[in-house]
């Protein structure tokens, strides 16, 4: 189904939110797809590596098309822990339509902004600093090979915050991201990810791995110099390397072709370059696998969780104070045909009211400098920071 895209009046028209509705509407937008979706019908928090999990995906959409739905979709979202419950739903209402163009004036909300009455860093600079430097011990005494460690910051903000508009905001300055709004018990996990896990189109994979970051500079020749930097950072391959290397193994017992670049390319996002890596794989004849079984051989990826995953996760419950939930899991739909396509949840906020937490990690391998991991996640935190128009804060401090 197509949609024409008129000039919108955002809020009514284009998210078409009436005031009861204003958090309750779940929206993924990429450039191949925009779902929307509203109300719960069935839900499934079943965590995704029980034995049971595809058994209740398959029993939600019989249950749905037994009331009629030829091709139901669950939408929602699946921790970084895939041993902690998944929030999806069978919505009420859904919609799958071409996807917005972000390049509309309606989403240039420049008088949309909050100002900080509190923060606080978890862990604060000398946890981190001390976290970063357990790990750079471990990974020169262990099998570990690198490992994601992260932080999150609290705010409070001087108002609640309006959902659709923070959600214009983030797409009108992030038009090529993967656009999220996902509504959890805890709140709103509101974002614009640059990074796709899967996209399932038929048999059709399709992944983009990212991993190895530099900050962007407003000085262009600045920016130039980053750039190179990064494409030239020995450290920075090696980090791209092992997330690659881990998708490819995953992926090559479930599928007779793929096709993935043969170097890293760059990639940018409004603050951030990133080393990136496009993937297509071609399922195996006959597959009977649903996007879920693809999606428990992948995440967490080297790129949230580090390698070899068992040590990398068993290495972040220690080191980390706080509990990631849904920061670096998924978001994301499916449907009863086996199409899907699930964002890694980075570069995103937890909303409720005017209490919002922010999230960031960074790859640890052996050549890691704290210093820089502590710029490099303050520096991805401000892809949020911009979306909730909150200006001269100094996020690295
Ligand atoms: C974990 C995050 O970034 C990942 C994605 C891209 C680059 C990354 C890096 O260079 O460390 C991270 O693996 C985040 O943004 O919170």
């Amino acid at each position: 189904m197509d949609v024409a895209f008129p000039d919108y009046d955002y809020d009514a028209e284009l998210l078409s939110l009436s005031d009861q509705h204003k958090t309750d509407l779940f929206l993924f937008n990429s450039s191949h797809n925009l779902v929307r979706a509203r109300g719960v019908s069935q839900k499934i928090e079943t965590p995704l590596s029980a034995k049971t999990f595809q058994h209740d995906v398959n029993k939600v959409f019989d249950a749905e098309q037994r009331k009629g739905i030829d091709n139901p979709i669950l939408v929602g979202a699946i921790p970084f822990d895939l041993d902690q419950p998944c929030q999806l739903l069978a919505p009420k209402w859904s919609e799958r339509v071409k996807p917005f163009s972000a390049d509309f004036p309606a989403f240039k909300d420049k008088d949309f902004s909050h100002q900080i009455i509190n923060h606080a860093f978890k862990p604060d600079h000398t946890g981190f600093v001390n976290m970063i430097e357990a790990a750079l011990l471990t990974l020169n005494h262990d099998d570990l090979k690198k490992i994601v460690l992260s932080k999150i910051l609290e705010l409070t903000l001087d108002r609640s915050v309006d959902i659709p508009r923070l959600l214009t905001n983030i797409m009108g300055q992030n038009p090529s991201a993967y656009h999220f709004s996902v509504p959890l018990e805890s709140g709103i996990l509101i974002g614009a990810s640059p990074e796709l896990l899967i996209r399932k189109e038929g048999n059709t994979l399709y992944s983009n791995p990212l991993a190895g970051s530099a900050k962007r500079s407003k000085d262009l020749q600045e920016d130039r110099r980053a750039s190179h930097a990064l494409q030239q950072s020995k450290k920075d391959q090696y980090e791209h390397r092992i997330v690659v290397d881990a998708i490819r193994s995953a992926l090559i017992p479930m599928v007779q072709s793929m096709k993935l670049e043969a170097q890293p390319s760059l990639i940018s996002t409004p603050t951030m370059w990133h080393l990136s890596t496009q993937i297509e794989a071609i399922l195996a004849k006959d597959s009977e696998l649903s996007i879920f079984d693809v999606i428990k051989q992948l995440h967490p990826t080297p790129a949230m969780c580090g390698t070899p995953t068992g040590l990398a996760h068993h290495h972040i419950s220690a080191l980390e104070p706080h509990k990631r939930g849904f920061f670096s899991g998924l978001v994301g739909w499916c449907d009863a045909q086996g199409n899907g396509e699930w964002a890694i949840a980075i570069r995103c906020a937890e909303v409720a009211s005017n209490k919002v937490r922010l999230f960031a990690g960074a790859g640890v391998v052996p050549d890691s400098c704290v210093e820089s991991e502590w710029r490099e996640t303050s520096a991805k935190m401000q892809t949020m920071i911009n979306a909730f128009g909150i200006k001269g804060f100094n996020n690295d401090d």
